[in-house]
């Protein structure tokens, strides 16, 4: 594996401060050491620098839409030219509507289309109409989704952006926090959902199964997986911005990463929403970024049985 670091500090996704520092608490764990450790070749771009954007007033309830923008579209590039380069771009958040650059540069650098694993607590699917905080957060995917586009209304700064993912080909799991008008935006578009209640029942080996047998099940198209930190247990990874419990163990967040790593298909990771400034002691932030670094060695080929 070649694996392309790519720092992105950026925090106007969302309300509270902190989460821009995730990129460097993730690296002063030793990722770059230890996924050379483990035989990956490493080369880490550094941290983007986004622009100020003074004046940056709601679009309708969007808030921060000039900063997401603008954040957004030089992050795409960033994606672009590290995949380009034969590297697997792994986005270090950061809050989580930078899975919209992503995602959106990942998809401008590969033939035909991608599929997408979206790892979260949350759907992040609302729509500027629909989203209850006006957060970008939690819309990301609204602006990505080829179906969902007539739904989407003008928002200047986000002009840029084209949309790039079928809703056949995108699965969610760990959801357990979802608005009542994500779950009908859900239901509508027909995405395929693992939530908590599903890895309850079924298990996280069988979700992966059907996880796999759902993307591939007609042609077999390059991952892009989009980790939420949040999606794990707030008792295990407390320093995040919107916690909710209920959430996978260790050992489900790293079977998930393994299992994708062994289809030989994963093609980008986002790893976001860690906020050292949420946690309530140091223990607290410690646990969260070294249960980031080990999800993120299970994309790279660490397996635990050595
Ligand atoms: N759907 C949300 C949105 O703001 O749109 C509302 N929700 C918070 C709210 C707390 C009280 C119970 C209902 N949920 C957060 C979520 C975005 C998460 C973004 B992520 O990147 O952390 O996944
Ligand atoms: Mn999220
Ligand atoms: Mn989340």
């Amino acid at each position: 594996h070649s694996v392309g670091i790519i720092g992105a500090p950026f925090s106007k996704g969302q309300p509270r401060g902190g989460v821009e520092k995730g990129p460097n608490v993730i690296r002063s764990a030793g990722l770059a050491d230890k996924l050379k450790a483990q035989g990956c070749s490493v080369k880490d771009y550094g941290n983007l620098c986004f622009e100020e954007v003074p004046g940056d007033q709601p679009v309708g309830r969007v808030k921060r839409p000039g900063a997401v923008g603008s954040a957004n579209q030089r992050l795409a590039h960033a994606v672009y030219t590290a995949k380009t380069e034969g590297h697997t771009p792994l986005m270090l958040g950061g809050d989580h509507s930078l899975a919209i650059g992503s995602i959106h540069g990942h998809a401008a650098a590969i033939p035909g289309d991608l599929s997408v694993v979206w790892v979260d607590a949350h759907a992040d699917i609302n729509t500027p109409l629909t989203t209850p905080t006006g957060n970008v957060h939690g819309q990301s995917m609204s602006y990505l989704i080829r179906e969902l586009q007539s739904k989407i209304p003008v928002i200047p700064q986000f002009s840029w952006i084209k949309p790039c993912v079928s809703a056949k080909d995108i699965v969610y799991i760990g959801l357990r926090d979802v608005d009542p008008e994500e779950h009908y935006i859900l239901k509508y578009l027909g995405i395929k959902v693992f939530s908590m209640t599903e890895v309850d029942g079924l298990g996280i080996a069988r979700v992966m199964e059907e996880t796999c047998d759902y993307l591939f099940s007609h042609v077999k198209k390059p991952i892009h997986l989009s980790y939420d930190i949040d999606a794990i247990d707030p008792s295990l990874t407390p320093a995040t911005g919107t916690p909710a419990v209920g959430g996978l163990t260790y050992r489900e967040g790293v079977y998930i990463t393994e299992h994708i790593c062994q289809t030989g298909l994963l093609s980008a990771v986002d790893l976001v929403e860690v906020n050292p400034q949420q946690g309530t002691t140091e223990a607290q932030v410690q646990s969260t970024v070294d249960i980031a670094v080990d999800v993120l060695l299970g994309c790279f080929g660490r397996r635990r049985a050595g």
